[in-house]
């Protein structure tokens, strides 16, 4: 069917609202094309055809240019990506110079660590993850120190970073910086300050790194929030004394007194316990506390004793090295002994492991930590002082850790929100007065839910379980546990399978 208003006469046009609009468009072109010159209207239509042409032409002049420039009058530095080198500077450009400036490019990608989801349910189930925006850059010019700087960011690799999973989308790809001058000195004091930049940073932050998936390097695993160390419950008397002991260790006086009796400067730390009593979090306290790095190894994941070699060659020298799991290479071996036809699955050995504990080639200056659900396999090679210089056990929770974990679980919120109904019979208390009849009404309940704790009983990860049912409410936390722990006791007394391992007390 041919449209309504085809063959309408000229006075009904005016009714048709579409026609109109085709209309006044129609007639402004007519009126322009009548006014226009034939000639000007080419030589505008050459114009634009060779713009393109041109452009080239002005690009291919400024490379050569640039590169002209840059081969008689500008220094530069490259740095590989994925060199913590690269990490480093990149940060310090996004923060100090790309973010400056009004960006409008972006890279977005999911984030790996599960961010601040927007509602508790998603935090707890971890369903959701957050989307990362991080400013996209190639080419940056800026002026450090009097000096000007270009930063060339190559984007060649960075389809390759972006599919790896343990990348989290900061200093992946190579970076080229050059500095207008025939010294490359600004150069290097730019890159001291981007890593006294990055020291600065790491002071709230403790960084963990693993191998990544290939097993080729240390890579950024993430980036954890400092946890002080009074969040870790365990024997207060063993927390002191490991303190003091790595303290001392890491004093520049010791490092002095053992090369001068010539003893290798290293010192090692075995963590023990049932699953869930804190192993993982105390290493990553400790790094905290003492501004190091961590680098963790997952020793069943090793494939080789060259690989776990290669990995102690390639930490840095004062940093933690988390060892876990370490009774796996036996666990393995024990099931091949047992049934000849059981592959043995490609692993370390023990030799390996004591080799790269303190073979000739093994770095000095940092500390080892390894942990084990099962110490009494462990061989005791392994466990010799020199290489366990002190073994901590952290076991089950006690009443008094009880106490101190719901008093750390709800104390923070007190400020910052009413949790508790806090009865006002004298008019208006001030603020202060609330928040201390909140402290003692916490207090009070604090110690009423830890009369409930049987002793050395539960994991403090079970118990961080049930204080995340209850985060928001502090009085539903006391009034709730009595149930809990006799739903949980008769759960453990119904399931033979599960093995409890060590007697201490968290
Ligand atoms: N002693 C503790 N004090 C405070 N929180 C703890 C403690 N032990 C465990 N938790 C909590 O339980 C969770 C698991 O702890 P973590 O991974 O450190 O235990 P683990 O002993 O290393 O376990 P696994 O042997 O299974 O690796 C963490 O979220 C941690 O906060």
């Amino acid at each position: 069917m041919p449209p309504f208003h085809l063959g309408v006469t000229t006075s009904h046009r005016f009714l048709d609202p579409s026609m109109h609009g085709l209309d006044s468009i129609s007639e402004i072109i007519g009126h322009w094309l009548t006014g226009l010159d034939i000639t000007r209207l080419g030589s505008l239509a050459a114009c634009i055809g060779a713009a393109p042409a041109a452009w080239r032409l002005l690009k291919t002049a400024w490379r050569e240019v640039y590169s002209w420039v840059r081969q008689f009058f500008i220094s530069s530095v490259t740095i590989p990506g994925r060199d913590p080198l690269n990490r480093h500077v990149t940060n310090w450009i996004l923060a100090n110079v790309v973010q400056q400036r009004s960006i409008r490019s972006f890279t977005a990608r999911t984030q790996i660590q599960p961010g601040a989801a927007t509602d508790r349910a998603a935090l707890l189930k971890k369903t959701r993850r957050d989307i990362q925006y991080l400013p996209h850059f190639e080419t940056v010019w800026f002026w450090y120190e009097s000096n000007l700087f270009v930063i060339r960011r190559s984007l060649d690799s960075f389809n390759a970073s972006m599919v790896d999973s343990t990348y989290d989308g900061i200093g992946g790809e190579e970076l080229t910086i050059g500095c207008l001058g025939r010294s490359t000195e600004p150069i290097k004091r730019f890159i001291q300050n981007c890593q006294e930049y990055a020291d600065r940073q790491a002071q709230y932050y403790v960084i963990i790194y693993s191998r990544d998936r290939y097993g080729m390097s240390w890579q950024p695993k993430s980036r954890k929030p400092i946890r002080r160390l009074e969040t870790v419950h365990f024997d207060d008397l063993v927390k002191q004394e490991l303190l003091a002991d790595i303290r001392k260790y890491l004093d520049p006086k010791t490092k002095k007194l053992y090369q001068s009796r010539s003893m290798p400067y290293r010192r090692g730390y075995l963590f023990y316990g049932p699953p869930g009593t804190g192993k993982s979090s105390l290493s990553t306290a400790l790094a905290g506390e003492f501004g190091l790095d961590l680098y963790e190894v997952k020793i069943p994941s090793v494939a080789t004793d060259q690989d776990l070699e290669q990995m102690f060659h390639e930490v840095p020298p004062q940093c933690i090295v988390l060892l876990e799991d370490v009774d796996a290479i036996w666990v393995k071996r024990e099931l091949a002994n047992r049934d000849p036809h059981n592959e043995v699955v490609s692993n370390c050995t023990l030799s390996g492991l004591l080799n790269v504990l303190d073979g000739v080639g093994s770095p000095e200056g940092r500390i080892v930590i390894m942990t084990t659900n099962k110490p009494n396999r462990l061989d005791s090679a392994l466990v010799r002082p020199g290489r366990v210089d002190m073994k901590v056990m952290l076991g089950n929770i006690s009443q008094s850790s009880a106490e101190q974990m719901f008093l750390r679980m709800f104390t923070s919120d007190i400020d910052r929100s009413p949790l508790l109904p806090v009865r006002r019979d004298d008019g208006k208390p001030g603020e202060e007065h609330i928040f201390q009849a909140d402290q003692e009404l916490l207090r009070k309940l604090a110690s009423e839910f830890a009369r409930h704790i049987p002793e050395d009983t539960f994991t403090p990860s079970q118990l961080q379980g049930f204080f995340q049912l209850h985060l928001d409410n502090p009085m539903e936390a006391a009034s709730n546990i009595a149930a809990w722990v006799e739903k949980e006791l008769s759960a453990v007394s119904s399931d033979d399978d599960i093995e409890i391992v060590g007697n201490g007390k968290a």
